[in-house]
Formats: C-alpha cells, sequence, structure tokens
C-alpha cells in the first residue's frame, strides 16, 4: 500500500545539512511542485528530478534500496528503484557475497572502491564489520598493488592531487576541494610508497587507504579527511615511459623549488582549514621524511607516519614480548636491518624508553645496531653516508657488509628489519637467533608482502615455534610441532587512527614522543596472556576500533595534565565525549521528521544465513 505525500511539498536538504549528516538537516525548503520546472544539464526535468536524484548519486546520502516508500516519494525518486526495499543488514549481506565471488585481491579493491564510491556508510560498515579480512584489501598489501596498476585502474578521482606546477595557488586548488570541514589530511609525494619506491602521483592509494582506517578503525568522520598527493613528478623511467600513468611527466623537482612547494603546502592548509589541522606525512623518501618532520612539527600539528607510528608499533611489539622474555629493554641487544624512516624512529622511541627504564642516552644506544644498505653504521666505513640520526647507533667495529656474520658475532635478542629487502633474512639468519635465544624476538616489518624480510612460516619452523614474531603485512597462521601460531601484524595501522582521533578530541597543537609512547603503551595493555600463550604480541585487528578509543583516552588525560589540550572545558567523561564524536555507519532518515510518515511495506523475506568473510 502507498502512503499519500501532499505533491506541494517536497524536501530539499542543503548541502550544508548533507555534510553533516549525524545532525538533523538544518535547511529546509517547501518548493512548489506546480510552478517549478528548471534546467539541469540542459534538459528540462522536473524538480523531483532534480532535487531527489543527488540522494542515489551522492555517495554521501545513498542508501540504496534502504530509501523508504516515504523517502522515494518525499524525495522524487520513487520509481527510480525497483519495488523491493532492503535494510542496511540485507545489504551488508549481498556485500559479503559479492566480495566472496572475487578471487583476486585486486578486484575486491576494485569492489570496494566502487562500493565506496557509491555508497559511503554501507563501504564504512562492510570495513568496520569485517577488519581482519578487508585489510589486507583496503590496506597493505594489496593497496600496494593498486598503487602499482594505478593507471590502468584509475576510474573515478578520489583525493587532492597539487603539483609543482600549482606553485603560488596552492590555496586556490585547497578551495576546489568540496568539503569546508576538513580536520585531518594524509599527504605524500609518492617517492617511497611501502617498500615499492617511487611511484609519483600513483602513490594516491596510500593517503586514501590511511585515511579509510582513520574512519573504519577511528571512527573519524569520512568528510572531515582529506588525502593529497604532492606531484612534483618521478625518478621511476618505466612511469615515465607509460602512456596509462596519470601523474605529471617529468623527473622528481628537489632543492629549493621543492622546499618552497611544501612550505607553501603548508601554509594554505591551515589558511583553508585552521592551524589545528592534522597533517599526517606518509611514504615520503628518508632523505625528506626527518627533515620535513623537524622543520615542521614544532609549528604544524604534525607526525610523520613511517617514523613516529611505526616506532610506536614496533616498541609496543617489544613491550608484550617483554612479558614473554622477562627482560628489561636494556637488557636486549638489538640488530636491526635498514637505517631509515622506520628503523631509526623505532631506534630512537626505544632510547627513549630505555632511558625511562633507567639507562644514559649512551647505554642505550649502545645496545642497538644497525645496517644499512652499504653494511654495518661503522664509523670507519669508507662507503655510505652516517648522516642525521645514523650517527647514533654507528659503532667502533671494522666495517662490514656480511649480515650473517654481524649476527653470529654480537648474538641479538631482537632482530629488526625495515629495509624494504624481501628473504633478507636468511634460513641462516633465522637459525642464528633460534640457537643463541630461548625466545628469539624477529620482526620483519617490510611491506608488502614480498618485502618482508622473511615469512611467517620460516620464522616459526626454523626456530621450533620459540620465535616472537611480527610482520607488517599479513600472514597467515603457521603450525609448528602441533601448536599453531598467529602471527601479529606490526604494522602502523594499530597506531595513527587511535593518535589521530586523541588528537583532534583533545586539540593539542603539536605531538610529541610522549604521545608514541602512550600509543605504544595502550596497544600492549591490550595483549593478554591469552594472546601471548598464542604467540600473538599485538590485539587481533579487529579489536582496532576499541583501542583507537582508549589512545584516545590517555591522550586525552594527557593534554589535560600538561596543559596542551585546547577543548576547554575539560569533558567529565572522555570516553563519552570522544565516543559521541565518532562517526556513525548506520542509515539514518533522510527526511526531517515533519509529520508521522505512515509505515513502509517491507516485503517479508527469508532471513539470510549471515557470509563469513575469510581474513
Ligand atoms: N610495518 C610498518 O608499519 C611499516 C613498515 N615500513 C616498511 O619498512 C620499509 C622501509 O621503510 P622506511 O624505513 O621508511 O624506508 P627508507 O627508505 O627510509 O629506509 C630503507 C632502509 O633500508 C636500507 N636498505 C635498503 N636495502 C638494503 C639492503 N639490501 N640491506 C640493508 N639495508 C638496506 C636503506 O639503506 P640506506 O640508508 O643506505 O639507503 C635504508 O636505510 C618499507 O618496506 C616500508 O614499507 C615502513 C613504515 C611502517
Ligand atoms: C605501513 C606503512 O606505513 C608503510 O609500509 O609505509
Ligand atoms: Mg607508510
Amino acid at each position: 500500500m502507498f502512503a499519500l505525500i501532499p505533491r506541494s511539498l517536497i524536501v530539499r536538504l542543503s548541502r550544508a545539512s548533507r555534510n553533516n549528516l549525524n545532525q538533523k538537516p538544518l535547511i529546509i525548503e517547501s518548493v512548489n511542485f506546480l510552478d517549478s520546472k528548471r534546467e539541469y544539464h540542459g534538459d528540462i526535468l522536473s524538480p523531483s528530478q532534480v532535487l531527489g536524484i543527488d540522494h542515489l548519486r551522492d555517495p554521501r546520502l545513498n542508501k540504496g534500496l534502504a530509501f523508504t516508500l516515504e523517502e522515494r516519494q518525499a524525495l522524487g525518486i520513487h520509481g527510480l528503484q525497483p519495488a523491493r526495499f532492503k535494510t542496511q543488514e540485507e545489504q551488508l549481506e549481498l556485500c559479503r557475497i559479492s566480495i566472496q565471488r572475487y578471487q583476486e585481491d585486486l578486484n575486491k579493491y576494485l569492489y570496494l572502491t566502487e562500493l565506496h564510491d557509491r555508497n559511503e556508510k554501507l563501504f564504512f560498515r562492510l570495513l568496520t564489520e569485517n577488519i581482519e579480512a578487508l585489510m589486507p584489501i583496503v590496506y597493505t598489501p594489496t593497496v600496494g598493488l593498486a598503487c602499482q596498476k594505478f593507471g590502468l585502474i584509475y576510474r573515478r578521482p578520489r583525493g587532492l592531487f597539487i603539483t609543482i606546477n600549482d606553485i603560488g595557488h596552492i590555496f586556490d586548488v585547497l578551495k576546489n576541494w568540496p568539503e569546508a570541514n576538513v580536520k585531518a589530511i594524509v599527504v605524500t609525494d609518492g617517492e617511497r610508497i611501502l617498500g615499492l619506491g617511487d611511484l609519483g602521483a600513483s602513490g594516491m592509494g596510500i593517503p586514501v587507504g590511511k585515511l579509510a582506517l582513520y574512519t573504519a578503525l577511528a571512527g573519524i568522520k569520512p568528510h572531515e579527511c582529506l588525502p593529497i598527493v604532492l606531484d612534483v613528478g618521478t625518478n621511476r623511467q618505466s612511469l615515465l615511459e607509460d602512456p596509462l600513468y596519470v601523474g605529471l611527466r617529468q623527473k622528481r623537482v628537489t632543492g629549493k623549488l621543492y622546499d618552497d612547494f611544501l612550505d607553501e603546502f603548508m601554509e594554505a592548509v591551515v589558511q583553508r582549514y585552521g592551524q589545528n589541522t592534522l597533517i599526517q606525512f606518509e611514504d615520503f623518501a628518508n632523505h625528506n621524511a626527518f627533515r620535513l618532520l623537524k622543520k615542521y612539527r614544532d609549528h604544524y600539528c604534525t607526525f610523520n607516519d613511517d617514523i613516529q607510528g611505526t616506532a610506536s608499533v614496533a616498541v609496543s611489539g617489544l613491550m608484550a614480548s617483554r612479558r614473554i622474555t622477562g627482560k628489561k629493554f636494556s637488557e636486549n641487544t638489538l640488530c636491526f636491518l635498514g637505517a631509515g624512516g622506520a628503523c631509526l624512529g623505532i631506534a630512537d622511541l626505544l632510547v627513549r624508553a630505555m632511558v625511562l627504564e633507567g639507562s644514559t642516552i649512551e647505554e642505550a644506544r649502545s645496545k642497538i645496531w644497525m645496517f644499512d644498505i652499504d653494511g654495518l653504521l661503522a664509523n670507519d666505513r669508507k662507503e655510505g653516508n652516517l648522516e642525521g640520526h645514523k650517527k647514533y647507533y654507528s659503532k667502533d667495529h671494522a666495517p662490514t657488509k656480511d649480515f650473517l656474520g654481524l649476527v653470529n658475532e654480537i648474538k641479538p635478542s631482537i632482530l629488526i628489519g625495515a629495509s624494504a629487502t624481501g628473504g633478507a633474512f636468511t634460513p641462516e639468519i633465522i637459525r642464528s637467533m633460534g640457537e643463541h635465544n630461548e625466545r628469539p624476538v624477529i620482526f620483519a616489518l617490510s611491506n608488502p608482502t614480498a618485502n618482508a624480510e622473511c615469512t611467517a612460516e620460516q620464522a616459526y619452523t626454523i626456530t621450533e615455534g620459540r620465535c616472537i614474531f611480527a610482520s607488517g603485512s599479513p600472514f597467515p597462521p603457521v603450525t609448528v610441532g602441533g601448536k599453531t601460531f598467529k602471527p601479529g601484524q606490526g604494522n602502523n595501522a594499530y597506531i595513527f587512527p587511535g593518535v589521530a582521533l586523541g588528537v583532534l578530541t583533545s586539540g593539542i597543537h603539536h605531538i610529541s614522543e610522549d604521545v608514541f609512547l602512550l600509543a605504544s603503551e595502550t596497544v600492549a595493555e591490550n595483549v593478554t596472556e591469552d594472546y601471548l600463550a598464542k604467540g600473538r604480541i599485538y590485539p587481533p585487528l579487529n579489536e582496532i576500533p576499541e583501542v583507537s578509543v582508549q589512545i584516545a583516552i590517555k591522550i586525552l588525560e594527557y593534554a589535560y595534565k600538561e596543559r596542551i589540550a585546547t577543548v576547554y572545558p575539560k569533558p567529565k567523561d572522555l570516553r563519552r565525549y570522544v565516543e559521541d564524536q565518532q562517526y556513525n555507519c548506520s542509515y539514518e532518515p533522510s527526511l526531517p521528521n515533519l509529520w508521522a510518515w505512515p509505515k513502509t511495506p517491507y516485503m517479508k523475506t527469508k532471513p539470510l544465513e549471515p557470509t563469513k568473510l575469510k581474513a
């Protein structure tokens, strides 16, 4: 039975009200149906078509078949959809069935991208409720493949592309972004995308994926998030020659012009969105990452995820490992393969943690040995630089490029790889770790999967199940001697969403290292004895949303204690305050409650048995 809707009244939601669907629509306009013929894309259309169709086309408004009969009629979309009404739960079931049908992960990625473009709430609900199964698709490893194939799979724009040619006009480009209330930006210049090197503008997949996790793992509202690529060219010859490449076809700009471009970008962000806008630097090459962090950290609300987020997640894993090995941080010898943003960030934060345990900085640094592409960081080495933070870890030791030899000699209890060198932890190296330690700690943090320094299978098998293992990209469970181990994912995804939530809700201007140590502790506290017994040093991925809220609460407590919060008065109930600001991915009414609408005649259907997505 159809309800009777007064034809003289159709309801129009203003753009302002759509931008914040968690609020009730603010502006309601009555339009007389009979005298309102107007032009739309050059055609004379009825106002119902003009005004209502947006509800199907705009991913933020679209609810698919969940529009009630009353909504369909009042919005003028009645007849534009089949007769069936479907709840969001029924739509989710269709999504799960659909995604299972794809064999290739890249096709699953494309399905999710299309869903994101079509129905934002459904996309985020699907992602939030299936983190374990879908994080490897929207994030590492599949996002790496999506970046490599970016030119081929590019369909619709998502995010903002600012090129070096926009210098002098970056603010104008930012003004083209259609959202007025951006609070968080993830920005890359595409020079070091995961462990895949320089992908130029094709690196856009990374800020898009990271910000999808801002919403799915921390409930930060999607319209408050802005992914940005700074396209300064690429030095990858194959991309410059690739007819499908969508970025600037020129070598990377460097030096003063690059720096001026970055400075203008930072200033333009503040001018457009305010001083408190969080700017997360992601996948910049090493020669820029540290430099830019140092330059901007005390002037903007910013952090570098590859340095600080990675440090925080690795230290968190080591905090949990400490409960198994019984050793203080300073009682370990650590050996790093790689001395870039990730490894140096981890080493620096660990030194801070050791100092808090009572070591001096020198004692703490003496426990840490590092290898880069030119071998051991050694004072007398002729090849390779010892610039920046590398010099803190350089040793009075004969230069060597023999990593296995060094491992045999110094007998580290903790081995960490972030070198983007797949298979660099050879079976001999893993065996040596097993021979010298009852519970060797082995972290193969490089992404995507093919770049991991070793697989979970190799680590557990060669150490007869004794190692404490984590990897940057996910590995399936491994069974050794009848015991099954679920490898932990030592990925900064445990950290950056919660840190962002804490920073945004407290309004702190600058993000200190203490914030990252707090995040490490919070993640480690969520590792139960039961998880440790199964070899897990991180909570399961689907617990990250709760962990993010806890991180945010810790940051708020810290911010009020240190008097660096800018949101006053201090909320009485911090958890409630945080949760009240989070995104709600359930559908909401598309119409204001002008009068009591008659009930929609939902058709009775056989209840579906929910499909379980395999991780
Ligand atoms: N799990 C996680 O959450 C994260 C993982 N990562 C991963 O870590 C990896 C490195 O990232 P990042 O540190 O930012 O990158 P960088 O480019 O800053 O550092 C890479 C480091 O590895 C060294 N290196 C390269 N090849 C070798 C080799 N054959 N032997 C020894 N050392 C080598 C480089 O040496 P040199 O200094 O001489 O160039 C450099 O020190 C990437 O794969 C990335 O995906 C990064 C961030 C987070
Ligand atoms: C995870 C991440 O940030 C990286 O691999 O770069
Ligand atoms: Mg990164």
